[in-house]
């Protein structure tokens, strides 16, 4: 999330050297949707060192209210809670009840997106596709006993993919204010249809998901010295990686630009 602030920052300085508002653009904000990738690519690559490791996710594991996956996700957000990790408005935390309160000096973020952004999470959802239907596609079966490491990159990667779906806000912001006459009148009636069909970009689409394959292959291969390596053997395969994107990574996005835009003028 550093490099995303850091596109703020420089986003609003572009901002008042040529007074156009915080000058963010669809290009700024495609960029970082790319740079994004690098991470979730890698952060399914790391999840993938570990097998299913089933126990981590039992939901009546003793000593633990709920499986230890949920226990570590709980504990680690209201650690990072505290360390003000929720304060930026790009983070969205899974367990948002009962969170206790930032205790580090208030950083004043640019205000880029509608207010009612804020009520906006879809992390649930984002939950029960990854580990019901995500993660078996992935992961080898079995059991190694590493479940604290586990559960560790488990919050990785729902941290980064959480981060890249709800980043549709600023999307959805962008491209309102690039075609605020095209938006207004679905936005005014409500229209989740004619909604999704302006905001979509099929060429984009494509291109992601080739993008996604490609860096899983870059990413996931075994290097070597004095030959190619295992062709064809990667950590992760590449037809996941561009099926999470196809199947859940870009819809759910699409579905935060929609609940986005459906309160953009409220
Ligand atoms: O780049 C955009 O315009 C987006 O809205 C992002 C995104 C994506 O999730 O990658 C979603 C919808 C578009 O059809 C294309 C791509």
């Amino acid at each position: 999330q550093r490099t995303s602030v850091r596109e703020h920052k420089m986003a609003a300085t572009a901002a008042s050297s040529d007074n156009l508002n915080d000058g963010l653009t669809l290009q700024m904000v495609r960029d970082s949707l790319i740079r994004q990738e690098d991470t979730i690519v890698f952060s399914l690559i790391e999840r993938a060192r570990f097998p299913l490791n089933s126990p981590a996710y039992d939901p009546s594991t003793p000593g633990f209210c709920g499986s230890l996956v949920e226990f570590f996700v709980k504990k680690t957000e209201a650690v990072q809670a505290t360390a003000g990790r929720y304060e930026n408005p790009e983070e969205h935390p899974f367990f948002p009840d009962n969170l206790p309160p930032s205790l580090v000096p208030h950083f004043k973020y640019p205000e880029v997106l509608h207010p009612a952004a804020m009520s906006i999470n879809i992390n649930k959802v984002i939950w029960d596709m990854y580990f019901n239907k995500l993660l078996p596609l992935f992961v080898a079966p079995g059991d190694d006993g590493n479940y604290a490491s586990t559960a560790a990159s488990d919050l990785e990667c729902l941290q980064v993919l959480s981060r890249r779906i709800h980043y549709g806000k600023l999307v959805a912001e962008v491209k309102f204010r690039n075609e605020q006459k095209d938006y207004e009148p679905p936005i005014r009636a409500q229209d989740r249809d004619a909604l999704a069909s302006l905001l979509t970009f099929a060429d984009v689409e494509e291109a992601v998901k080739k993008r996604v394959a490609k860096k899983a292959m870059t990413f996931g291969q075994e290097v070597k010295l004095g030959d190619n390596g295992d062709k064809g053997k990667y950590k992760v395969d590449p037809a996941v990686v561009s099926g999470l994107y196809g199947d859940w990574v870009i819809p759910l996005t699409k579905e935060v630009e929609i609940e986005y835009l459906l309160r953009r003028l409220d």
